[in-house]
């Protein structure tokens, strides 16, 4: 980590700590103060995301369905497949909260950070204890992407979207194993939601 004047925070990202076992370990040794962010969103939207990332780069791979359950008829969901095991979020709550409080953890909703930026990054703000120097004015919605993007970042004059990367069309999956994993899910989220104190809204 790079050293920082007192008036200065410093932020690293890395999707996977989150899911890593020794990762809340780690950082805390480093410092107990530390506050993390992290972004959820519904995980079966999320799992479908992960496969259709996946599947951009290895077009090989079996089909989503094959992926997510031992057994399908049977309702038996894969919780070794990656793309299923990272949106059981509160399992990975529970490794965090060895080592950091509650407090110190802001969630922040995927789908308010699409449909509301400059409200989702005023949270962020305000859990960081900065002035909301970010706000609606800095925003604009991307009709050609679909999402919105930044006006004029720090480093240019010229607007800006994410990547290719984010926000491609997902692979279309049955309604039927939409059905199955939001089941699924549904007590993981419900522990999750109680022990963060937000109703993220996802069945
Ligand atoms: N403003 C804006 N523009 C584009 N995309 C946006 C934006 N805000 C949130 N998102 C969502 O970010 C999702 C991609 O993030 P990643 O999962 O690749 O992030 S990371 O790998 O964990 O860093 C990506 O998920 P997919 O839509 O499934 O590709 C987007 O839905």
């Amino acid at each position: 980590m790079p050293r920082t004047l007192d008036s200065q925070i410093t932020m690293e990202k890395t999707p996977s700590y989150y899911v890593t076992r020794e990762a809340p370990r780690r950082i805390a040794s480093m410092s107990q103060d530390t506050k993390l962010i992290v972004v959820v969103r519904n995980p079966v939207t999320r799992a479908i995301s992960d496969y259709t990332q996946t599947l951009s780069k290895k077009p090989d791979i079996p089909s989503f369905e094959e992926l997510a359950f031992k057994n399908k008829s049977q309702g038996l969901v894969d919780t070794s497949w990656n793309a299923i095991r990272i949106g059981m979020y509160i399992l990975h709550l529970e490794n965090w909260l060895q080592y950091f409080r509650i407090s110190q953890i802001h969630f922040v909703s995927g789908e308010r950070l699409i449909t509301d930026p400059a409200g989702e990054l005023g949270r962020v703000q305000d859990f960081l204890g900065l002035k909301r120097i970010i706000t609606d004015k800095h925003f604009y919605f991307n009709r050609t992407k679909g999402f919105p993007c930044l006006k004029k970042p720090e480093s240019s004059s010229t607007p800006r979207c994410l990547g290719k990367s984010k926000g491609r069309t997902h692979v279309q999956i049955d309604q039927e194993v939409i059905e199955q994993l939001r089941d699924f899910y549904r007590p993981f989220n419900v522990k999750f939601y109680e022990m963060v104190g937000h109703d993220f809204r996802w069945d």
